[in-house]
């Protein structure tokens, strides 16, 4: 039999949620009781008979609440395998009672940090015997059941009246217990550790030296990358969810592995613009971006820009989706649709198609810093964001050619925003708000610049471009500028960069210089 009916219950919680009706719900099957402090008063309070701890091991609580069940007493009690006759009758000459059920949750290290508290008052938020407890009792799950998550406590009831738990049962328990304490030790190294570099020059000091990631798995995917790889969505253990993993799904088939590297690409693009965008993306690059009065006027405009291949897209959108918009993509065989929200009138629409995705996806914000798995080893880096000196138009500056006009200078604002979407080498051409044209992926500058012009077709003609990092040489630039490239934009900084201002000078074109380069691998 690997039923353990429960007798004896140690219950001491950070987090009271549904504590009094837990404590009820076990004094009423007749378990007994012992608790800590705060948890004693509230379940007392609560009419629940309750024994403190501090009866249990004849001393107080001590030091701010430092020690008070770190006592040979209460451990015992957790760790007496009740299967194994000497441990029973060691803690029987002792007068020590076993424990069958623990119930605990920790101090909130992680919250004490995000508030921006002082150092003394996050380790004092560093919890010692309630880890202690969990994990004792997690060891010793042949004899013991251990919950650390208030939203089990009615299954936890149920188990209680039925008998107990089954072995299988408290190990499943003892894992969920073991998880709970790896994010949050995982947690308090990392905080110890450091915190990580937010700029390059910051770099040489600010890497931490130790980094603890824990996650959980979210979502068994049906494959991979490709059918025959299996495949896993995993999220950060012990936050709360958010970003694309964290995304509602309001309708469609389950999310593929492909569907979340390019949604994560679209609502990345989506987002970098302030003005009303939609992005199309395919294989992670944009078929096409376009900003709008409203991202109905977007949309027309993104997919506009390469219908052909925004067939079987996803699209991402920085502003809630409305009727019109929802209409268009009806239109277009789509796989996901992400945005901040969908309007009742576009949800009607939408979910006509059965297998479309939507996905309600608050913002882009992602973590300050990214990762990337290689062999042996982990890159990371502080996330390339749209903001840096040399992205702001008033920063640039003008190497040859007239000062571009308004229009030109938005045009010119909107191609450097969306060129860093594009997977590098990457030149973008854009007219009115919208891409014209993209090259992407090349192994030389010089094929993206015919690929954003073939693409383009009749409209290059008085488009713009940008280019995500200088040209090396200046055959790119003068594909551009033969095919009607009328102005320019790029970070210079090649040790060719007098000739190839010198070619756009020659073609009479507008170029620009940002300083700052935007590569996306
Ligand atoms: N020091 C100890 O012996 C100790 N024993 C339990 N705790 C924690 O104290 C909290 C409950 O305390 P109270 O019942 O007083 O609210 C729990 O989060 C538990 O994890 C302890 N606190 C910190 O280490």
């Amino acid at each position: 039999m690997t039923q353990q009916a429960i007798r004896r219950a140690l219950i001491s919680v950070y987090d009271k949620t549904g504590l009094e009706a837990l404590g009820a719900g076990l004094a009423a099957a007749g378990v007994e009781i012992v608790s800590t402090g705060s948890t004693a008063a509230r379940l007392r309070e609560a009419g629940v008979p309750v024994t403190g701890v501090e009866d249990v091991t004849g001393f107080p609580e001590i030091m701010g609440g430092r020690v008070k069940t770190l006592h040979p007493s209460v451990h015992a009690g957790l760790l007496a395998d009740q299967n194994n006759p000497d441990h029973v009758s060691q803690i029987e000459d002792l007068g020590i009672a076993p424990f069958d059920l623990v119930v605990v949750n920790l101090y909130p290290f992680r919250e004490t940090v995000a508030s921006g508290a002082s150092g003394t008052e996050c380790v004092e938020q560093i919890d010692i015997g309630g880890p202690a407890m969990v994990r004792a009792s997690a060891k010793n799950h042949s004899s013991v059941a251990v919950v650390v998550d208030p939203a089990s406590y009615d299954s936890v009831l149920e188990a209680v009246r039925g008998g107990g738990f089954t072995l299988d049962r408290r190990r499943r328990l003892a894992g969920l217990a073991f998880q709970h304490t790896a994010a949050y030790d995982a947690a308090v190294a990392e905080w110890f550790s450091g915190t990580y570099a937010p700029d390059a020059e910051a770099a040489e000091t600010a890497w931490p030296d130790f980094r603890a990631a824990v996650h959980t798995r979210k979502a068994v995917l049906r494959y991979g990358e490709n059918p025959h790889q299996g495949a896993a969505l995993y999220v950060p253990a012990g936050v709360p969810a958010h970003g694309l993993a964290g995304a509602e799904q309001l309708h469609g088939k389950a999310m593929s592995f492909n569907n979340y590297v390019d949604t994560d690409a679209a609502v990345r693009a989506a987002h970098d613009f302030d003005a009303p965008c939609v992005a199309v993306i395919k294989h992670a690059n944009p078929c096409g971006i376009a900003v709008g009065a409203d991202n109905a006027e977007a949309h027309r405009k993104a997919h506009a820009a390469d219908p052909v291949s925004a067939f079987g897209g996803v699209i991402a959108t920085n502003r809630p989706v409305g009727e019109e918009l929802a209409a268009q993509i009806s239109e277009v065989f789509t796989e996901v649709v992400a945005a901040p929200g969908f309007e009742p009138a576009a949800l009607d629409i939408l979910t006509r198609k059965k297998n479309i995705r939507l996905l309600k996806v608050e913002a882009a914000a992602g973590p300050a810093v990214e990762t990337r798995l290689i062999s042996g080893g982990l890159l990371a880096q502080s996330v390339d964001r749209i903001d840096a000196p040399g992205d702001a138009p008033e920063s640039w500056t003008l190497a040859t050619g007239e000062p571009a006009d308004e229009a030109t200078l938005a045009d010119l604002a909107f191609a450097w925003r969306a060129v860093r979407a594009v997977k590098s080498n990457a030149i973008l051409l854009a007219s009115d708000g919208a891409t014209v044209g993209v090259g992407m992926g090349q192994v030389n500058r010089v094929d993206s610049a015919r690929l954003a012009v073939s693409r383009a077709g009749d409209r290059v003609a008085g488009s713009v471009a940008a280019s995500d990092a200088f040209f090396p040489f200046p055959d790119g630039l003068e594909i551009l500028t033969a095919a009607g490239v009328r102005a320019v934009v790029q970070p210079g900084g090649s040790v060719r960069d007098a000739e190839v201002v010198a070619a756009a000078e020659a073609a009479g074109a507008t170029l620009y210089l940002t300083g700052t380069r935007h590569f996306f691998h």
